[in-house]
């Protein structure tokens, strides 16, 4: 399904990709994703930061999924968003690339994927973005720790319910990549779902399910065993 290709035909099948999604990429955007995906490809013959190696998969499968939620979601202007298990940058990274204004964490205890994302903000150079190179669970204990919006995408979720909720209350939002769509037993006591919403990737890629989780004021404990 996907073959290898030059690098401009790659960057305009990008621009041509997000375009369908309402998305309409700068020189220098599309040309930070290129850079980006170098980096990448670079980074991954030593350290494990993706599964995929090729490039237009990349695209589709990394660049394009992480950005699904951009014309769809109202993110807040200069909204502090919170990237969990943001492993090589997804999605948080296309976000910011696409809404410079964002303040973004990266949250990952990886060092060496840290490693990566510190070298590649510097690459791009992102403002507002910042690693914190531990779990999401060290992040939630500090005194400091906010989030309007949370994004998690491929992610074991059960585990980390507590700090999520106690994030996102009373007004943040999660927001979730998941492969199948969320079941309400699913979901912890304190959220409700906003949104949920399919879509299909390019080229039969697959498909992604967005869940925008926002807070409600019910009473009682939760339990969210799903996995995305
Ligand atoms: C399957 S990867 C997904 C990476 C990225 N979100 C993506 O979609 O490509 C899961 C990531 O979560 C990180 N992780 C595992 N436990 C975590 C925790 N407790 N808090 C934050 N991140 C965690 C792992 O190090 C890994 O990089």
């Amino acid at each position: 399904m996907f073959h290898v290709e030059h690098e401009g035909d790659l960057e305009r099948f990008l621009i041509h990709s997000a375009e369908k999604m309402g998305i309409a990429l700068t020189g220098i955007q599309s040309a930070q994703f290129m850079r980006y995906l170098s980096q990448l490809l670079h980074w991954n013959r030593t350290i494990n930061l993706t599964s995929i190696s090729n490039p237009r998969e990349i695209v589709i499968k990394h660049f394009i999924d992480s950005l699904i939620p951009i014309s769809t979601i109202p993110f807040p202007h200069q909204a502090q968003l919170v990237d969990v298990g943001t492993g090589a940058g997804f999605p948080g990274i296309p976000l910011k690339i696409v809404r410079s204004d964002l303040r973004v964490k990266l949250i990952e205890p990886n060092k060496k994927k840290c490693s990566f994302l510190s070298a590649l903000i510097g690459t791009l150079k992102l403002a507002d973005v910042e690693v914190f190179s531990g779990t999401i669970q060290e992040y939630a204990a500090r005194s400091d720790a906010s989030a309007q919006v949370i994004t998690a995408r491929a992610l074991r979720l059960d585990e980390m319910q507590p700090e999520l909720v106690s994030l996102a209350l009373p007004a943040g939002k999660i927001v979730l990549y998941r492969t199948e769509p969320l079941a309400l037993p699913d979901l912890p006591a304190e959220l409700a779902i906003e949104t949920q919403q399919k879509f299909e990737l390019p080229e039969d890629a697959g498909e992604r399910v967005i869940t925008v989780l926002s807070a409600e004021n019910k009473p009682g404990c939760s339990t969210w065993n799903s996995q995305s």
